[in-house]
């Protein structure tokens, strides 16, 4: 085992462990610090996916030592604190918290903060997040139902998370390659800084972070950061040929979507699957916290749907969020949604559904720990950061599509499927 990552959602680990694949590691994604006695032989890379995204700093925190102390003792020599590339984080904020607890633990004096994802449009420029062509803070983040973003400046959140001396390596550096950005490392080293948010722009951007990266035992930021981290294992002769993958055989049985995102994006890929005829169930927070609506009556219309893939969601337009919120409270309406999609899950699962898409980080959380496998085998990519995956360790194994709220082009719903062989 070479590389060790910790990732504090469900989503942002696959699409992590995905990156990781394609860039020939072999890696797999475990559902939590996983059992005592998980076979990793042969393992180059592991992915703890957390679900720790929005909970109290001390919570955060306690849940990524457990994961690290794992991770150690499996073998990593390097470390990687991955969280979303839109820096997605509760008013309160635990990834400075979260990133100072692990940097203490393996003794390091500097880190990094990278989240760009140049392949999902999140780039960094001057220390700014930009999501596609518009400032993080004036993106769809600014209203997401429970972290949402209203600056973009990582070096000022970063510094309002954590007591850590933070610094920026702008694009000009990047720019001139690896040795230049391990020169402007050294020199922030000298100056005391810790936490060096990294600007980038383009992949050859994270390649150059990447190798520059190598001697660094803590890296924090998005999957792209993780585009150039295998090559150094690579040149250090520890990284064997990729062999073939393994044939990835999606389990026979019936075809179900559940959303519980309430990004733009989600909400276009769900009016687009309307729209083609998607059969497709909403539900009402109010209706299910008055028990108007149970489980169970969601699992029947869903099965009772003729079409192949029918679809429950929650998803919301910004307005109606903020009406759930204000009746039932921010964090009660979104548990009570995760929940209730969970058990649907669950439901579906026992009615033979065997092959599931999933929207949303939280949302795939819940499902997923509700579904309880151990790990998450990486299959074939759907789009940038979002592939399909089988569940080990089930009785039953599912092939499941967690997808990141903001990820995904319109026609994901539609698309997804065909390659499921
Ligand atoms: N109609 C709704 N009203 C209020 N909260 C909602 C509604 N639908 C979903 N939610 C909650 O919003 C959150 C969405 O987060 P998440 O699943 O991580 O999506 P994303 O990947 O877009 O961030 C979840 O906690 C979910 O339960
Ligand atoms: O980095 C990303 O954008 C994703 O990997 C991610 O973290 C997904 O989170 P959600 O948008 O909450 O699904």
């Amino acid at each position: 085992m070479l590389l060790g990552a910790i990732a504090d959602d469900l989503t942002g680990a696959t699409d992590l462990a995905l990156m990781l694949s394609r860039e020939g590691m072999r890696t797999i994604q475990t559902i939590g610090v996983p059992r005592k006695g998980l076979d990793l032989s042969g393992v180059d890379a592991v992915v703890v996916a957390l679900k720790s995204r929005t909970n109290p700093a001390a919570g955060a925190v306690a849940m990524s030592l457990e994961a690290l102390s794992f991770l150690q003792t499996a073998g990593a020599t390097q470390f990687l604190f991955k969280y979303c590339s839109t820096f997605d984080s509760s008013p309160a904020g635990n990834i400075g918290p979260v990133t100072e607890a692990l940097m203490q633990a393996l003794g390091t004096d500097l880190t990094i903060v990278c989240p760009a994802f140049p392949a999902n449009g999140r780039t960094i420029y001057k220390g700014h997040l930009f999501v596609g062509d518009q400032l993080l803070s004036d993106s769809p983040m600014r209203n997401h139902p429970l972290t949402p973003m209203t600056d973009s400046s990582l070096v000022r959140l970063m510094a309002g998370q954590s007591k850590l001396k933070v610094g920026l390596v702008n694009h000009a550096t990047v720019g001139e390659g690896a040795a230049a950005v391990l020169q402007a490392f050294e020199a922030a080293r000298a100056r005391g800084e810790q936490a060096l948010v990294v600007d980038a722009l383009t992949d050859a951007d994270l390649r150059a972070i990447g190798e520059a990266s190598a001697g660094l035992s803590l890296i924090t930021g998005g999957s792209g950061i993780a585009l150039g981290l295998p090559e150094n294992f690579r040149r250090a002769g520890l990284l064997r040929p990729a062999d073939d993958a393994r044939a990835f055989l999606a389990p026979a049985g019936r075809s179900m979507i559940l959303a519980g995102s309430c990004s733009e994006a989600t909400r276009g890929q769900i009016r687009h699957a309307i729209e083609a005829g998607v059969p497709a169930l909403k539900l009402d927070p109010i209706e299910i916290a008055e028990g108007r609506f149970r489980v169970d009556e969601a699992v029947s219309w869903a099965l009772a749907q003729s079409a192949k893939a029918p679809l429950i969601y929650s998803s919301a337009e910004p307005e109606e969020v903020r009406a759930a919120q204000a009746a039932l409270g921010r964090e009660r309406a979104g548990s009570l949604i995760e929940h209730f999609l969970a058990e649907t899950a669950l439901g579906l699962e026992a009615a033979g559904v065997s092959r599931l898409i999933v929207a949303g980080g939280e949302t795939s959380g819940a499902v997923v720990g509700a579904l309880s496998p151990d790990a998450l085998f990486i299959g074939p990519e759907i789009d940038p950061g979002v592939p399909w995956t089988l569940t080990l360790g089930q009785r039953q194994p599912m092939a499941l599509a967690l997808k990141s709220g903001n990820f995904g082009a319109p026609d994901f719903f539609l698309k997804a499927w065909d390659l499921l062989p």
